[in-house]
């Protein structure tokens, strides 16, 4: 597709979304893909829910009639999805096949897929006459606060209090009682490492529109993916696995220091303070080492830094690690061989120490006990899949679930080892729900 038809790229697009609907978003840099309403769509919960959901997917491609004329990851036949933390959450896992996905990639291609469950075959025409109906309704630029009145997507936070923001399951003193039983747990030798996290309620004066907060999102936080799948939106620093063709790729993510808290004269503090830091190399290790091991079974070339890098972002620095490996083949279910898909492989990661903990089961029977809360879709993989299998599951951090048009849940967790302190730990959960905050146009308490 010629990219003048998107003179304002994909982030337009989700801007030209307003009041029609919130589209699937999954973006970064600017480039990836958006969604825009809905031909079939697939719920599951319980244990099962990633193997039922490629299920469902491999036969919904299986039969599909296709024509795709680009060819590449994010081309044909694609779902949105998001997937619960745990397999006893009451949130329903999903897979979202869109009627209309534009795509557009880092090297300059833009294309797009119409999808649908009629029996007329879509062609570029009806696909096209689509677009240009989205875009003809589009309400024009200058209104880009939206329906609810408020600033335009760029200057979305500028310091205007839209709401309140309340407590969700745990104060925050109760949270930190929580953290702080987690660090006697660990000093009692029953675990190493455990991911505590917690809710806050925005609750807006009048409805944000979901598409102004995404397109804040995606300018401001251009490094991270920002991802939008029914009513789950944020934008996450963490990639659990890209699959593109045989090679798949992480970002490892763990220890984390503010920004806000940072002298404005010292270029060296985040190498000092987080990079030096024995806590949060520790907390990196747990996360890396257990992506590691889980991976290492679908490779024998894997590449990974031997230090943690520090990745700048708004709010927080973190320390960061970026994983390669080429994947082995491995028999599928039609007994061919093949490389595992971005979905199968999210499942074997998931839930990796940067939000679960070491040892695993332990950690996660902890935090089912500690933090009173199901974390839905919070932590759990969010990303896309095509037919071929390539795709990329992020993990749902720095988000919210706008439960209404005047209300989000905002989730945040830290990880949890024997140094730390429960009052630093709830600053850095602040620190995490920033993100959502300024988007929403509210400021933290
Ligand atoms: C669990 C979260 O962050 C994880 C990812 C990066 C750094 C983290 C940390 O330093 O605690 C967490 O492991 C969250 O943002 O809710």
């Amino acid at each position: 597709m010629d990219p003048s038809r998107l003179p304002n790229g994909l982030v337009g697009l989700v801007e030209a979304t307003r009041g029609t609907g919130v589209p699937a978003v999954w973006l970064r840099r600017g480039d990836g893909l958006v969604g825009i309403g809905t031909a079939a769509r697939y719920t599951v919960s319980g244990p099962e829910r990633f193997g039922r959901a490629r299920q469902w997917w491999r036969e919904v491609t299986a039969t599909a009639r296709r024509e795709n004329r680009v060819g590449g990851p994010g081309t044909g036949p694609l779902a949105f999805g998001s997937f619960a933390f745990a397999g006893d959450s009451a949130f329903a896992s999903r897979l979202i096949v869109p009627e209309l996905v534009v795509g557009t990639s880092d090297d300059g291609r833009c294309w797009l897929t119409q999808q649908t469950t009629a029996d007329e075959a879509p062609t570029a025409r009806t696909a096209f006459a689509a677009l240009d109906a989205l875009l003809a309704a589009a309400p024009a630029a200058d209104v880009a606060g939206g329906a609810a009145g408020g600033a335009p997507a760029g200057a979305a936070s500028a310091g205007v209090v839209r709401g309140r923001v309340r407590d969700g399951s745990l104060t925050g003193q109760q949270w930190m009682d929580a953290v702080a039983a987690g660090v006697r747990r660990i000093n009692a030798g029953e675990l190493h490492k455990l991911v505590l996290a917690r809710d806050v309620v925005v609750e807006l004066d009048s409805p944000r529109e979901p598409a102004v907060v995404l397109a804040d999102l995606a300018e401001r936080y251009r490094d991270c993916w920002t991802y939008s799948v029914e009513g789950l939106v944020g934008s996450t620093p963490e990639m659990l696995i890209k699959v593109e063709d045989n090679v798949a790729r992480a970002r490892v993510l763990a220890g984390t220091l503010d920004r806000a808290s940072a002298p404005a004269d010292d270029p060296d503090y985040a190498q000092r303070v987080l990079w030096g830091s024995d806590k949060q190399r520790q907390e990196h290790d747990f996360a890396i080492t257990s992506l590691l091991d889980r991976l290492t079974s679908y490779t024998d070339a894997m590449t990974v830094s031997s230090e943690p890098f520090v990745l700048e972002l708004p709010n927080v620095w973190h320390l960061a690690s970026d994983v390669t490996a080429v994947l082995n083949d491995a028999p599928s279910p039609t007994g061919k061989h093949r490389t595992p898909g971005a979905l199968a492989l999210a499942e074997a990661l998931h839930p990796t120490a940067a939000v679960c903990g070491t040892p695993t089961a332990t950690a996660a029977g902890v935090i089912s006990e500690l933090e009173h809360l199901d974390r839905g879709p919070y932590a759990g993989p969010v990303g896309w899949v095509d037919a071929t299998g390539n795709g990329e599951w992020g993990i749902a951090l720095r988000g919210a679930v706008l439960e209404s048009p005047t209300t989000a849940r905002l989730f945040a967790g830290c990880g949890i080892v024997e140094a730390s302190d429960p009052a630093a730990e709830l600053r850095e959960t602040w620190a995490k729900f920033r993100p959502m905050l300024q988007a929403l146009g509210v400021q933290a308490p």
